[in-house]
C-alpha cells in the first residue's frame, strides 16, 4: 500500500529524533518539519498539516517537562494523538446486526469502485455470519449488472436485477422486497454513478432512497483524489444523506493520506477502505489501529477479525498456546493463504511488520511460502512435531533437500526462518494473552503498544477476547 510510505516517512522521523543524545527545541523542530513534509507529499491540506504541528508542540512543552521525563516517548505519543485526531470524524456510523433486516445504499461517482465494493462489504459480513444479499439498481452504466452479477456469483451472495427494466426505483424496491421475504438480515443496493456530481444523478438517489428507506448510504470514492474528496465528501453528504464513507484504491496512490483526513474534516466517518481489485482487499477502518499500523506497531485487533474471519475460534487456541513447531507454521502458512494479502496481514503483527514479506514483493514472497511449504511435505511427523533444536542434523536436511527437490542451502535457510518466528511469535502480547489468567494480565497490559489496551476494549476486552478464542476449559 503506498500510504505505507507516509507511515515510513513519519517512522523513520520518530526514530532520528529518539536515536539523538538529547531532545531539544532544535531536535523536535526537525521530527516535526519531517513529519509535516510526509503529510503535504500524501497530500493533507496545508490547514490541517499546520494544525497538527501547531497542536504537537503546544502539547509537547519541552521547557516545562521535569528531569527525567522520557520526552521522546512524550513526543510520540503526541505524534500518534494527533495523526489520530487528523483522521477522527468524531462520529461513529450506522453497523448492521445480524438477523435483524438492514438497507444498505451504496452511492458514488463513476470508476469509484462501487459496484465491486458493494461485494467486497457483502463478503465482509457474509463471513461474520450476516446473510447478504445484492441488488443492482445501476440501470445508467450498460454491463453494471453483469459486473455485479459476476463478483457475486464469485463470492456465493444471493443477487438481484434485471437486463430490461429501466427504472432503477422500480429494481431496488422489488430487490429489497424480494430479499426481506427471503430473510436477508443485510440487503445491499447498487446504485448508478455519472461522471461528475451533477443534478440527475442526485435526484435519482434522492428517489432510490425514497423508496427503499435505506439504513445506511455509504459514498464510495476514490482515494487518488487526494485532498479534492473535501468537496465531493461534502457535496454527496448533503445531498444523499451519507452516513459513512469507504475509500478505494488506496493501494496505488501516494494521495490516500490526504483522502483520508479530508473526509475527516467533512465529519463523515470512513469505515473500510479498498486496497486492490480483489474481493479481500478490503479493510475495516479504525482510525487508532490504522495509525498504529502505518507507523509500524502493529494491529491487533485487526489480525484478530482477519483471523476470525477464516478460522474458528477453536481451531485457533491450541495453534497459538502451543509450541511453535514447523507443523504450526505450515499449518499458518495454510491460513494465511485464504486471509487476503500476506503483506497486509505480517503488517498487522507487532514486531514481524513485513520482515518476512517485503511490500511490493508479495508475488515473491508467495513463492517462498509455496517452496517452504513443499520442503514441509517432505518432513516427517517426528520432525514436524519436534521441538528439540539438536534433531535436525545432517543427514535429515540432506534427505528433506532430496525428498521435496530442492537445495540443502533452502531447507537449512527455512529452518533459520522457522527459528526466528519462533522466536518472534512467543513473544507475541497475543500469545501471551490467551497464555495468561486474568489476575497476572496487569503486567502484560502495560507492556502492550500505546493505544492498544483502548482497540481491544480494556481490560474487560482483553479476556471476552480470550473467552471468544477459547473454551472455558482450556481457559482455567
Ligand atoms: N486498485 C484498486 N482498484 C479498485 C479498487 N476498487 C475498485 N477498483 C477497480 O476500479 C475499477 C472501477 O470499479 P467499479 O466497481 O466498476 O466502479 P463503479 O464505481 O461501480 O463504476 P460505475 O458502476 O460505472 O459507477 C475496476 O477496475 C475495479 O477493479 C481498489 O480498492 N483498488
Amino acid at each position: 500500500m503506498v500510504l505505507a510510505q507516509l507511515g515510513g516517512s513519519i517512522a523513520r522521523a520518530l526514530a532520528r529524533m529518539k536515536g539523538a543524545t538529547v531532545v531539544d527545541e532544535k531536535v523536535l523542530a526537525e521530527c516535526l518539519n519531517e513529519i509535516s513534509r510526509a503529510l503535504l507529499q500524501a497530500d493533507v491540506r496545508f490547514e490541517t498539516v499546520h494544525d497538527v504541528k501547531a497542536n504537537i508542540k503546544s502539547i509537547v512543552n519541552l521547557d516545562a517537562l521535569a528531569a527525567g521525563t522520557d520526552k521522546r516517548r512524550i513526543i510520540q505519543k503526541a505524534v500518534v494523538g494527533e495523526l489520530c485526531r487528523m483522521l477522527d470524524p468524531g462520529k461513529p456510523a450506522f453497523t448492521p446486526s445480524k438477523g435483524k433486516p438492514s438497507v444498505v445504499m451504496f452511492v458514488g461517482l463513476q470508476g469509484s469502485g462501487k459496484t465491486t465494493t458493494c461485494t467486497k462489504y457483502a463478503d465482509y459480513y457474509r463471513r461474520k455470519g450476516f446473510s447478504p444479499a445484492l441488488v443492482c439498481a445501476d440501470t445508467f452504466r450498460a454491463g453494471a449488472f453483469d459486473q455485479l452479477k459476476q463478483n457475486a456469483s464469485k463470492a456465493k451472495i444471493p443477487f438481484y436485477g434485471s437486463y430490461n427494466e429501466s427504472d432503477p426505483v422500480k429494481i431496488a424496491v422489488e430487490g429489497v422486497d424480494r430479499f426481506r421475504k427471503e430473510k436477508c438480515d443485510l440487503i445491499i443496493v447498487d446504485t448508478s454513478g455519472r461522471h461528475k456530481q451533477e443534478a440527475a444523478l442526485f435526484e435519482e438517489m434522492r428517489q432510490v432512497s425514497e423508496a427503499t428507506k435505506p439504513d445506511l448510504v455509504i459514498f464510495v470514492m476514490d482515494g487518488s483524489i487526494g485532498q479534492a474528496a473535501f468537496d465531493q465528501a461534502q457535496a454527496f453528504k448533503q445531498s444523499a444523506s451519507v452516513g459513512a464513507v469507504i475509500v478505494t484504491k488506496m493501494d496505488g496512490h501516494a494521495k490516500g493520506g490526504g483522502a483520508l483526513s479530508a473526509v475527516a474534516a467533512t465529519r463523515s466517518p470512513v469505515i473500510f477502505i479498498g486496497t486492490g481489485e480483489h474481493i479481500p482487499d478490503f479493510e475495516v477502518f479504525d482510525v487508532k489501529p490504522f495509525v498504529s499500523r502505518l507507523l509500524g506497531m502493529g494491529d491487533l485487533s485487526g489480525l484478530m477479525d482477519k483471523i476470525q474471519n477464516v478460522m474458528p475460534a477453536d481451531e485457533l487456541v491450541p495453534n497459538l498456546t502451543a509450541a511453535f513447531t514447523l507443523r504450526l507454521l505450515y499449518q499458518m502458512f495454510q491460513n494465511f493463504q485464504n486471509m487476503g494479502p500476506l503483506g497486509q496481514l505480517f503488517s498487522m503483527i507487532p514486531g514481524l511488520s513485513a520482515q518476512f514479506i517485503e511490500k511490493g514483493k508479495e508475488k515473491e514472497g508467495q513463492a517462498k511460502i509455496k517452496r517452504y511449504m513443499t520442503i514441509m511435505d517432505s518432513m516427517t511427523e517426528k520432525e514436524l512435531d519436534n521441538t528439540n533444536p539438536k534433531l535436525m542434523n545432517e543427514s535429515r536436511i540432506n534427505r528433506i533437500a532430496r525428498g521435496s527437490g530442492r537445495l540443502v542451502k533452502e531447507v537449512v535457510d527455512m529452518l533459520e526462518e522457522h527459528k526466528r518466528i519462533a522466536k518472534m511469535w512467543s513473544k507475541l502480547p497475543i500469545h501471551n494473552l490467551i497464555r495468561n489468567k486474568r489476575d497476572s494480565l496487569k503486567p502484560l497490559v502495560n507492556a502492550l503498544p500505546p493505544n492498544m489496551l483502548n482497540q481491544l476494549g480494556g481490560l474487560n476486552g482483553l479476556q471476552n477476547m480470550m473467552k471468544q478464542m477459547g473454551s472455558q476449559k482450556k481457559m482455567s
